[in-house]
């Protein structure tokens, strides 16, 4: 589905290094390393915004890449926009679905610029869960959401696009929390890709910060 070969990349100073990795359909990666590592430049590797100095990236489908912040049309109403969207995306997603699924009833006629921030998130929702590319990739597409709008975002979006079908690969700064979510981890260090299974994780580590988990999965790397 998504296949990375002996790839290197560097701007003034190089980011990865010779690195294979493969992505698998219908499972939610979460892509983590240290602040500044690189994953948005991985991300803009993937989606063809930028090359690879040396190596190839295949893609097996159409991808679609979620940057941080929430666009919509801000003079017109939720229902408005989400029918733009699809229209612009060109998805086989219907309305009524992304209707019940975001509970978007109650405020489908209103304007965008009055919505209040948690219906603002909905809407929000509604609009990144809805593209049906077969590559999804999220890079911190949940920074303006609040607890409850999150745990919707790693369901609803994240977590269904994968069931079907779909590779999501998404980077998010709620580590520990979206973790327990994820399928599989995409761990950057030293300029590779590491794959880790969350489960054989020790299930404290989960409640710990960012920190320690990355603190652990580097020692883990070092023993591969
Ligand atoms: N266009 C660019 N030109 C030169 N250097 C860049 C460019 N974009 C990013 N960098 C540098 O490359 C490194 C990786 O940046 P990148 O944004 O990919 O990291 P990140 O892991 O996504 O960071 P963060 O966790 O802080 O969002 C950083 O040192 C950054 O300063």
């Amino acid at each position: 589905m998504l296949n990375i070969a002996n790839v290197s990349f560097g701007y003034s100073t190089e980011i990865l290094q010779d690195v294979n990795f493969s992505f698998k359909p219908g499972l939610l990666y979460f892509l983590l390393a240290k602040n500044g590592a690189g994953k948005s430049t991985l991300f803009q590797l993937i989606s063809g915004d930028l090359k690879p100095d040396t190596g190839s990236i295949q893609l097996g489908g159409e991808i679609i890449l979620h940057r941080q912040n929430p666009i919509y049309f801000e003079d017109m109403t939720v229902k408005e926009n989400v029918e733009s969207f699809l229209e612009l995306l060109d998805t086989n997603v219907q309305y009524a679905d992304l209707k019940a699924k975001y509970q978007l009833d109650e405020i489908e006629n209103k304007v965008a610029r009055k919505l209040s921030g948690g219906e603002k998130q909905r809407l929000y929702l509604a609009i990144t869960g809805m593209s049906d590319d077969d590559i999804q990739l999220y890079d911190e597409a949940d920074a303006a959401l609040d607890a409850v709008s999150r745990k919707m975002y790693y369901t609803e979006v994240l977590q269904q696009n994968a069931a079907n079908g779909k590779l999501v690969i998404a980077i998010s700064h709620h580590v520990s929390e979206g973790l327990k979510y994820a399928d599989r981890i995409c761990f950057l260090s030293n300029k590779k890709l590491y794959e880790h299974d969350p489960i054989t994780l020790p299930s404290e580590l989960m409640d710990m910060n960012e920190d320690k988990i990355m603190e652990y999965l580097e020692k883990e790397c070092e023993d591969i």
